[in-house]
């Protein structure tokens, strides 16, 4: 899919904009700081990255078909926007946010927001999106302390540890018997606040604590995520594939014994090339060259350590970040190997509804640049009930996995989110 392709049947109109980036001063440290108390939008990493609120157009949509519905509503909104863009830095100018559900039936979204507040480097700028009939000034920029959530409590989501330890020796035996290669199975937590939680509360958190993560909030999905599914930029094409897990222990000397474990499991290895395998097939026909490294190296988290592939590609096509995304969804390290097989067992044993756990969320350009990471170590909060929100954390499962050790990787993942929650 590309920016040129032909609008399918079925999508729908698009508003007319009018987009204005400026430089602007007394952008605050944390850009998170000026997100108002409702409706925040964020896509940070390592105090870069753009935070907005407002909505100036908004896609909701599901479906076999709704990475190319969205790339269409986006591709006509683009094709009428008015776009001056006095800054020229990836993320200014017109862009929205996005969040993609990990089956075809969970909902999507790509939201454009009326202001965002970038920061590149030393560069930092506002984006005032309007509809043609009333142009928006610049806003001025205010901060925002968020609310304390109190005592959080944490309780069993859809199964309890023991159940979904149950799931997992059913996926090894399944593997045994040569029915699948890899299964990465997931589980959720309902976090209990004392108060209607603030999300701009860990999102705080999270940012501070995990600064080499992407820090994202689309929609009421807020979390993390360490693992880069696509960047475009400029022509290049960038891939950060993690799939292979080992926890952290808090005593410096002894993770690095460990992080020396995790390079030569052959279980995490094995874990690790079905994930790279997927990216680099799915990358393939949209890249002139391509570099993937046939070793993985050891990505140091606070809580956990990751076999990591940078994988880069130059682009050979016009296809979009979000082309790109949907491409390599759902790639071997949120769902398995085979893609179908593992895909039909996850909604056959898992027991609950991802939603947009798992899937690609981000951003994306005018041009069609952009970045999709997965959403994984992140949250979602209830609609119905602003003191609830249930966290997610999975592993992937292959023939010599012991379900107990993968129970304890995903406590380990669920960390980020129970920290910041205030755990
Ligand atoms: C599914 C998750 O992690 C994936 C990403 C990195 C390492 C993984 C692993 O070692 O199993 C998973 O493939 C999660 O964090 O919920």
């Amino acid at each position: 899919m590309s920016l040129s392709d032909p609008v399918p049947p079925g999508r729908l109109p698009a508003p007319q904009l009018v987009v204005r980036s400026q430089p602007a001063d007394g952008v605050a440290d944390r850009l998170m700081d000026h997100l108002p108390d409702e409706g925040g939008l964020a896509w940070v990493r390592r105090g870069d990255g753009h935070v907005g609120w407002g909505v100036a157009a908004r896609l909701d949509v599901a479906g076999s078909n709704r990475f190319a519905q969205a790339q269409s509503w986006w591709q006509e909104l683009v094709g009428h926007a008015v776009i001056r863009d006095e800054v020229g830095v990836p993320g200014s100018g017109l862009l929205c946010f996005g969040s993609f559900g990990f089956t075809d039936d969970d909902p999507s979204e790509l939201v454009v927001p009326e202001v965002i507040v970038g920061r590149r480097g030393s560069t930092t700028w506002v984006t005032t999106i309007s509809p043609a009939s009333s142009l928006a000034a610049p806003p001025s920029l205010t901060t925002h302390e968020p609310d304390p959530v109190g005592l959080v409590a944490f309780a069993d989501g859809s199964r309890s540890g023991t159940e979904w330890s149950g799931i997992v020796a059913d996926a090894v035996s399944r593997i045994t018997t040569g029915a699948l290669d890899k299964v990465v199975l997931a589980r959720d937590l309902i976090a209990l606040a004392e108060k209607p939680i603030d999300l701009r509360w860990p999102l705080r958190r999270l940012a501070a604590a995990y600064p080499n993560c992407w820090t994202f909030s689309v929609d009421g999905l807020i979390g993390a995520t360490p693992e880069l599914l696509v960047r475009r930029e400029k022509g290049l094409i960038t891939s950060r594939v993690l799939a292979g897990t080992i926890r952290r222990t808090g005593d410096d000397a002894h993770d690095l014994a460990l992080a020396a474990s995790l390079a030569r499991s052959s279980k995490d290895l094995e874990e690790h090339e079905y994930a790279v395998r997927s990216v680099a097939d799915a990358l393939k026909p949209h890249c002139k060259s391509m570099n993937v490294p046939e070793t993985p190296f050891v990505l140091h988290l606070p809580n956990v350590m990751h076999l990591a592939s940078d994988v880069a590609g130059v682009a050979a096509n016009g296809a979009s970040a979000l082309g790109l995304a949907a491409a390599l969804h759902p790639s071997a390290a949120i769902c398995g190997t085979p893609t179908d097989t593992a895909r039909d067992l996850i909604g056959k044993i898992e027991g609950m509804s991802r939603g947009r756990f798992s899937g690609p969320v981000g951003w994306m350009d005018a041009g069609g640049d952009g970045e999709w990471c997965i959403a994984l170590r992140c949250g979602q909060a209830d609609p119905a009930d602003p003191t609830r929100m249930r966290i997610f954390a999975g592993a992937g499962i292959v023939a010599g996995s012991d379900p107990e050790a993968e129970l304890a990787e995903t406590i380990a993942k669920l960390v980020p989110m129970r920290d910041a929650l205030g755990d």
